[in-house]
């Protein structure tokens, strides 16, 4: 298909001086989204951009690469997708370009690239790039480049996205974009990005947890599809309990203060305190966050800060 023509309204301004606008349009105005990269973040974000129904969306141009994917998606919205051999086809066509290659790419893949300093948007979904050297390969100016991080869950309309936006500038429809993927927490500057993230490097964490139930339940006997359906469950409803309260700040620690004093599963947290194992878990986060920043190669002993 061909890309549908978009005019843009110019939603905000800094200044009157025309090269600090910005016109990344409305939410009314059909938007048209470009993939660089069709791995697995990038087929996940487009299967969620192509199904939600906040943001109306005219155009997903992706490119060949990964092509069982690219392949998949057009036939899932043949009136949606575009597959493009070349990347800058792909750059050409859309207005919003999310970078999706692995990290050794990203400069050489940029730099081969030409972008429209007033019509392009870049999203970098690349977790080591930096805004600086994102502008200085795509010859764009800080404005126009952002970094998102968020998990494959996206592709559910169920994921959580965390957005760096480098000035203070507020993106309205790349907010939009990731609300309706699930939710956007925005990151003031690039330090404060790599502590967001350390939450989104425990899912490895969760998961072992879980398996630890589990094979605590195999041990006593239980069949094993039996000790993960139930393991699985559990999980899922104290999920559910915490999704409830979310946005309470203090939510959690209601939860466990639901917990009945001196019961079993207060006396669970207090023997896990006294093993250390939620200081250990901080250790965890900090050591994930000094590799984030390359400040270590995250293996303890680290010292926290
Ligand atoms: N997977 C995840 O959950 C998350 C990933 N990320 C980040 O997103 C980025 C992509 O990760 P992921 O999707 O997992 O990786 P994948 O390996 O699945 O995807 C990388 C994609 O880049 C393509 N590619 C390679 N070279 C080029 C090129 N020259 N031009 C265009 N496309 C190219 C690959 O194509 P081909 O297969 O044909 O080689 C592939 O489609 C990484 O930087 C990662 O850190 C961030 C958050 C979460």
């Amino acid at each position: 298909m061909s890309p549908p023509e978009t005019e843009f309204i110019t939603l905000y301004h800094s200044s009157s001086d025309d090269s600090e606008s910005t016109s990344l349009g409305t939410s009314l105005t059909p938007q048209r989204i470009g993939f660089v990269g069709f791995g697995t973040i990038a087929s996940a974000i487009a299967t969620g951009l192509a199904t939600q129904q906040s943001v109306p969306i005219s155009y997903l141009a992706v490119s060949r690469r990964s092509e069982k994917r690219s392949s998949a998606l057009q036939k899932s919205f043949p009136d949606l997708v575009s597959i493009h051999d070349d990347n800058q086809q792909v750059v050409d066509t859309a207005d919003i370009i999310f970078l999706c290659v692995l990290p050794e790419q990203t400069s050489s893949v940029l730099q081969k690239l030409k972008f429209d300093a007033h019509r392009h948007t870049l999203v970098s979904l690349v977790s080591t790039s930096t805004i600086e050297d994102l502008c200085r390969d795509a010859q764009l100016p800080p404005e126009r480049v952002f970094k998102m991080i968020c998990l494959p869950a996206v592709a559910r309309c169920n994921g959580i996205c965390l957005l760096l936006t480098p000035t203070q500038k507020d993106p309205p429809i790349l907010t939009e974009l990731c609300e309706a993927l699930g939710g956007c927490v925005q990151a003031r500057d690039a330090q404060q990005m790599s502590a967001l993230m350390v939450t989104t490097c425990l899912m490895g964490s969760f998961y072992g947890v879980l398996r630890n139930n589990r094979e605590f339940l195999v041990r006593h006997g239980l069949d094993r599809d039996q000790a993960s359906f139930l393991v699985g469950r559990l999980y899922d409803s104290m999920v559910q309990d915490a999704v409830q309260v979310q946005k309470d700040p203090n939510g959690f620690d209601q939860l466990i203060a639901e917990q009945t004093p001196g019961g079993l599963n207060d006396q669970g947290l207090r023997n896990l305190e006294a093993l250390g194992a939620l200081d250990a878990y901080d250790q965890v986060q900090t050591a994930i966050l000094s590799r984030i920043l390359g400040e270590s190669d995250g293996s303890l002993p680290f010292e926290s800060r």
